[in-house]
């Protein structure tokens, strides 16, 4: 029989396996576009194109600050950093490049946690 898990502990396993994957990421090569918030001094049209910036930190503040409710809502603003670079950056940029890079990585790391 397989044992069914207490929502209490799959909570806490989703939370670890989140904490993990964007660890992963900080440390990646192509993670250093994505490491702090897009200085919009340097580029000021991005606040305009880009309704709602994400960057890895922000991310890792919002998972220490318990403030996702689900994986899932982590997932979406992992993906929402990552469009974000799309909507941004030439595809053969090395920000784009490095964000189709970042996001290959990140989905194999997701179905690896959570197998479909
Ligand atoms: C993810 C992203 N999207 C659009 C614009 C910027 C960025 N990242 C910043 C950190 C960044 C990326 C590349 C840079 C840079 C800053 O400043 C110097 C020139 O190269």
């Amino acid at each position: 029989v397989v044992p069914v898990m207490q929502p209490v502990q799959k909570e806490q396993k989703d939370l670890q396996s989140c904490k993990s994957i964007i660890s992963e990421l900080e440390v990646h090569e192509d993670a250093w576009p994505f490491l702090l918030p897009v200085n919009t001094r340097q580029f000021p049209t991005y606040k305009k194109i880009i309704k709602k910036p994400m960057d890895l930190s922000a991310i890792k503040k919002k998972l220490d600050d318990n403030l996702y409710k689900t994986r899932e809502e982590y997932c979406e603003d992992l993906r929402l950093m990552f469009n974000n670079c799309e909507t941004f950056n030439e595809d053969d940029s090395p920000v784009g490049k490095a964000g189709h890079n970042l996001r290959s990585f990140f989905e194999t790391k997701w179905n690896e946690h959570f197998p479909p």
